[in-house]
C-alpha cells in the first residue's frame, strides 16, 4: 500500500488506540490463570493476533466480542501444535519461549520480516547454560525443555523482553528464582509494566535491589477482569503533529499510568511546546519549538517521532542512548536518516547517538520508504503533514503491526491521506 500525505492543518480530538504492550501482557497473564478474565479494549494489530493466536494453541478459550476478549485460561501446560509463529512481534516471541518451554515438547518459534534476525542470544545463553536444547536456523527457533528455577544473570541492554519473559514463567516453578539485570538496565519501565500486570493477575515479584528481581516459585495466576488503558507510543504522533502545526486534544489515556513513553509529555514540554492536561488525555498547543538533548534509553519506541519533533525544532536536537533502535523491526537509525535526507534535512549518527538539525524548508523530493517498519511509517506520515508539499509513502501498510486505523484516525482530524 502506498499512502500520499497532503500538508494539512489537523484539528479536533483523537482518542489515541488502547496499549500494545499492556494487551500482550493483560492477553498472557488471562490465558495463565485458570478461569475466565474479561479484557477489553483491544485493539486487533498484527503483533496482538499472534499472541493471540499463540495463546490458543496453548489451550486459552479466547472468545472476540468487538473489542472485548473473554478468555478461559489453560489448564495444563500442553501446546497443540510444534510450530507456534509469532509473526513480527519481538514482545510475542521473547515472552513466549520461557513459557512455551513449560510444555517440555519439541516446540518451533517462526516469524516474518526481521523478526528472527532480531537477537536471541540471551535466551540462547541461559537455554545452554542449564543444559536445554536451544537451535535457531533460517526457519525458526527451536527449543524442547523446560526452563529450570534458580539464579539467572541477564544483560540488560539487549532487550526487557527477555526479562519480561522470564517474569512471566518463573513463578509458576516449583522453586524460587533470582533475576540479576547486568547495567545498564534500559526500558525498565516495560518491566514494571509485566509487574504491574503480574500483580493483577495475583503472581507477586519483587526488586531485591534495583537489579535484582526475587521470584517466589509455586504460584499460579488468578483470574482477572482488565481494561486496556491508552498508549502513550502511539499518542507521541499526534502530540508532536499538534506541537508542531496545529492544536489537538488527544485522549484516552491514564494519567498515572507506568508506560515509559508518557515521557513524551515533558520530552515536547522541554522542546518549549504548550501542553494543558484535560480530562482523560491533553491539549497540546502548536507551539515554537527548540532542539533538545534526549535520553531514551527507556523509551526506545519514541526515536522515529522525536526524529521527526527534531526536524522542526529550531537548532541542534541530540538522541542519546538510541542503539537498540538498530535492532527493532528495521534499523530505525538509518531508516530515519534515510527518509528525512529526501526532506533536506541536516541529520547523521554514530553507534548510539542521533544527531538532527532544524530544517526551514521541508520539502520532500521522492518517494518515502517505510522500511517495513509501522512506527517509520507513522513518524514519516507526521514529517509529511507538517511539510510544505505533498509526499508519498511506499510500504504503509506496515501500520497494521501496531496501528491498523492510524491513516482512518489521521483523516478524523482532518490530515490529507490517499491510500492505494
Ligand atoms: O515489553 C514491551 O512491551 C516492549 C519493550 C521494548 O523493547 P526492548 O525492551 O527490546 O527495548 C519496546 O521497544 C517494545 O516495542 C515493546
Ligand atoms: C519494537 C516494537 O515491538 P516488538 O519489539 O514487540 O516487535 C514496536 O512496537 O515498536
Amino acid at each position: 500500500m502506498q499512502a500520499t500525505i497532503t500538508p494539512s492543518k489537523v484539528s479536533g480530538a483523537i482518542c489515541i488506540p488502547p496499549s500494545k504492550s499492556m494487551a500482550h501482557r493483560a492477553i498472557i497473564c488471562a490465558s495463565l490463570a485458570k478461569g475466565r478474565s474479561i479484557i477489553e479494549h483491544v485493539e486487533y494489530s498484527k503483533d496482538i493476533l499472534a499472541t493471540m493466536d499463540g495463546m490458543r494453541k496453548l489451550g486459552a478459550i479466547i472468545t472476540q466480542e468487538h473489542d472485548r476478549l473473554i478468555i478461559d485460561g489453560i489448564q495444563d501446560f500442553h501446546c497443540e501444535s510444534d510450530e507456534v509463529f509469532c509473526n513480527e512481534s519481538g514482545s510475542t516471541l521473547r515472552f513466549f519461549i520461557p513459557i512455551f518451554s513449560l510444555c517440555h515438547q519439541t516446540l518451533t518459534f517462526t516469524g516474518a520480516g526481521r523478526l528472527l534476525q532480531r537477537p536471541q542470544k540471551v535466551y540462547e545463553d541461559i537455554f545452554h547454560e542449564q543444559g536445554l536444547y536451544f537451535s535457531q536456523n533460517d526457519k525458526g527457533i527451536t527449543i524442547k525443555e523446560s526452563l529450570k528455577p534458580g539464579e539467572y544473570h541477564i544483560k540488560g541492554d539487549i532487550s526487557s523482553q527477555f526479562i519480561s519473559g522470564l517474569l512471566f514463567t518463573l513463578p509458576l516453578l516449583s522453586k524460587d528464582s533470582i533475576l540479576h539485570i547486568e547495567p545498564p538496565f534500559e526500558s525498565r519501565s516495560y518491566v514494571d509494566l509485566t509487574l504491574e500486570m503480574l500483580e493483577l493477575f495475583g503472581v507477586h515479584v519483587s526488586y531485591k535491589d534495583d537489579h535484582t528481581l526475587w521470584i517466589p516459585g509455586n504460584q499460579s495466576y488468578q483470574p482477572h477482569d482488565y481494561r486496556i488503558e491508552g498508549d502513550f507510543s502511539q499518542l507521541a504522533f499526534f502530540a508532536v503533529l499538534a506541537a508542531i502545526s496545529s492544536d489537538l486534544d488527544v485522549t484516552g489515556i491514564r494519567h498515572s499510568s507506568a508506560q515509559g513513553d508518557k515521557a513524551i509529555i515533558s520530552i515536547l514540554k522541554d522542546f518549549g511546546a504548550k501542553i494543558e492536561e484535560i480530562e482523560d488525555g491533553y491539549h497540546i498547543s502548536k507551539s515554537s519549538l527548540h532542539g533538545c538533548v534526549i535520553d531514551l534509553a527507556n523509551c526506545p519506541d519514541l526515536g522515529p517521532i522525536l526524529c521527526v519533533l527534531a526536524m522542526y525544532a529550531q537548532g541542534e536536537t541530540i538522541i542519546q542512548n538510541a542503539q537498540r533502535l538498530r535492532i527493532k523491526e528495521s534499523d530505525r537509525i538509518a531508516a530515519m536518516e534515510e527518509e528525512l535526507r529526501k526532506f533536506g534535512v541536516d541529520i547523521h549518527s554514530n553507534e548510539d547517538t542521533i544527531f538532527i538539525k532544524e530544517c526551514t524548508h521541508p520539502i520532500c523530493k521522492e518517494t518515502l520508504s517505510g522500511h517495513n517498519d509501522h512506527r517509520i511509517v507513522m513518524a514519516l506520515s507526521v514529517a509529511l503533514l507538517c511539510s510544505e508539499q505533498s509526499g508519498t509513502i511506499e510500504g504503509a501498510q506496515a501500520i497494521s503491526k501496531s496501528y491498523p486505523t492510524f491513516f482512518e484516525d489521521v483523516t478524523r482530524i482532518h490530515g490529507k491521506v490517499e491510500c492505494a
